[in-house]
């Protein structure tokens, strides 16, 4: 294996082009997928929903936009999460990760599975009273399952809210890594209260400036969502 793969804290685009290369991340040519049109824009950039021609399967671009306006963070955030979606995308209840593509324009995108009934919240907003207790009570026991395999694998998402769940035939897939970590990770990561949606984070966090999130403020962001 490359010695800069290896090395996780490497520069983050040069860690990217090389896992590129040495084929530790599926890379797939931008041709490969029909015009996109814009359904999203987050902390990276813009998010595409296109078609994957060649598997006829409907996808989301996450577009890294590199320019002047994104700093050294935001690209660490996009190739963080990149990272973790490796290794636990395969699970049902989190968004499937296919791997990067590099639109006209030269800027990584990150491929993943669409989700067609958005993000938690609308769906909520619009379903909320056909729903039965038995589907809502599914939706949290599935989101449970997704949590528990992430912190299985030692990963805490520390930005669980309903927003980064997104409803994919009816079912919820945990979404948006950017500001997960590993757990060896936690203790060199700063609490970062100042970071995520307030009303989802562990109070605890805003009293102590030195508390680090583990996996139990994972749990109180699962209980507010
Ligand atoms: N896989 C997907 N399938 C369908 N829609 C998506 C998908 N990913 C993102 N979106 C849409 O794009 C929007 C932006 O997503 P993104 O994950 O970039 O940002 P965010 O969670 O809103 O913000 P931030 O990255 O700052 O936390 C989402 O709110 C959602 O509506």
């Amino acid at each position: 294996m490359d010695s800069n793969i290896q090395n996780e804290n490497s520069v983050p685009k040069e860690w990217l082009e090389n896992a590129i290369f040495e084929r530790h991340i599926n890379y797939i040519e931008y041709d490969k997928f029909t015009d996109p049109i814009e359904i999203g824009i987050g902390g990276f950039g813009k998010v595409f929903k296109c078609e994957w021609k060649d598997i006829e399967l409907t996808v989301a671009l996450k577009c890294l936009k590199v320019d002047t306006s994104i700093d050294e963070k935001t690209i660490e955030d996009f190739i963080n999460e990149l990272k973790l979606l490796r290794s636990v995308s395969c699970h049902p209840n989190v968004i499937s990760f296919y791997g990067v593509t590099k639109d006209s324009n030269g800027y990584y995108d990150m491929v993943l599975q669409y989700a067609d009934d958005g993000t938690l919240r609308d769906y909520l907003m619009t379903n909320f009273t056909k729903l039965q207790w038995k589907d809502k009570l599914y939706i949290a026991k599935e989101i449970a399952f997704g949590l528990l395999f992430l912190h299985d694998n030692n990963i805490i998402h520390r930005d669980l809210h309903s927003n980064n769940i997104l409803i994919h035939q009816k079912q919820p897939k945990i979404t948006d890594f950017g500001l997960a970590r590993q757990m060896n990770e936690i203790s060199m990561t700063s609490n970062s209260a100042a970071h995520g949606m307030p009303a989802y984070i562990e109070p605890k966090c805003f009293i102590d400036p030195r508390y680090k999130r583990d996996k139990r403020s994972d749990v109180y962001s699962f209980g507010r969502t």
